[in-house]
């Protein structure tokens, strides 16, 4: 049995184990680490697991984890585990590093973590008369509603991800209403957490590239269950440009958990 220290991160109540596995010390192969870790009743408790490993070409990469084992790109965990990477003393107050979907680069400001985010292709982009699909690194269905704060979002965002079209794959599910032209509110269920999370990047990311089309202003300011964040990006030829994710990212408290 292994003994492994963790550190607890969240950024807006979107929260993660990360554990610096420059050593090698957790075999990224095995998903049952994810599956221990993050187990609110068994393991430590959280919407995923970050490792922070070392990497020939850039600063460092980032191994995301859901809570079920799957791998994705995750936009608030990757805000987190650049802020853990200055900790450990990696990087300064700007990175360049590798996330699961591709190279990306971000910059510190207190607690403040501006990170860039891939650009989202018009053929990334579906339009459909009720909602978007639009893959942001993870993918993602985008619904405009009122009164999203009197959703049952695990219900009506499990009915989608597990309906005939989604079930294999698995798609986050984020519900969003329109504050005014550059203001919005989200609440978002994550697949791999099979659950309403308090924020996703990703998903946030994907709901202002949704509002721009729908006639809204960048940069966008979204209101979260755990807090606001803000998404600005330039629109071209139909293809998102030049995107960043900007929110606060904190370390919780650091532990020991045997394996
Ligand atoms: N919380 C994340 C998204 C994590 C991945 C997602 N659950 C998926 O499997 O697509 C974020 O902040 O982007």
């Amino acid at each position: 049995m292994a003994s492994i220290e963790f550190y607890k991160y969240q950024g807006t109540g979107n929260d993660f184990v990360v554990v610096d596995n420059r050593s090698q010390k957790l075999d990224r192969t095995d998903k049952s680490i994810a599956q221990k870790l993050c187990d609110r009743k068994f393991g430590v408790g959280s919407d995923g697991l970050i490792l922070i490993e070392n990497h020939d070409e850039y600063d460092f990469e980032m191994v995301f984890f859901n809570p079920d084992g799957s791998q994705s790109m995750c936009g608030n965990g990757s805000r987190c585990a650049v802020k853990f990477a200055q900790f450990l003393g990696i990087i300064k107050d700007k990175t360049t590093f590798l996330s699961t979907d591709g190279v990306h680069e971000a910059i510190i400001e207190n607690d403040i973590v501006r990170l860039s985010m891939q650009d989202v292709a018009q053929s990334k982009i579906n339009s459909f008369p009720e909602h978007f699909t639009i893959n942001t690194g993870s993918p993602h269905y985008v619904i405009f509603a009122s009164n999203i704060k009197d959703k049952d979002v695990k219900e009506e965002g499990a009915n989608i991800r597990y309906s005939d079209e989604f079930a294999a794959e698995g798609i986050n599910v984020n519900f969003v209403e329109k504050q005014s032209k550059n203001k919005i509110s989200v609440r978002t269920y994550e697949r791999g957490v099979e659950n309403e999370t308090l924020s996703c990047g990703t998903g946030v990311t994907a709901c202002a590239i949704s509002h721009v089309l729908h006639g809204g202003v960048s940069p966008v300011e979204i209101e979260t269950l755990g807090g606001q964040l803000s998404v600005e990006f330039e629109l071209e030829d139909g293809s998102a440009k030049n995107v960043w994710l900007i929110g606060p990212a904190k370390n919780v408290f650091k532990g020991e958990i045997t394996l």
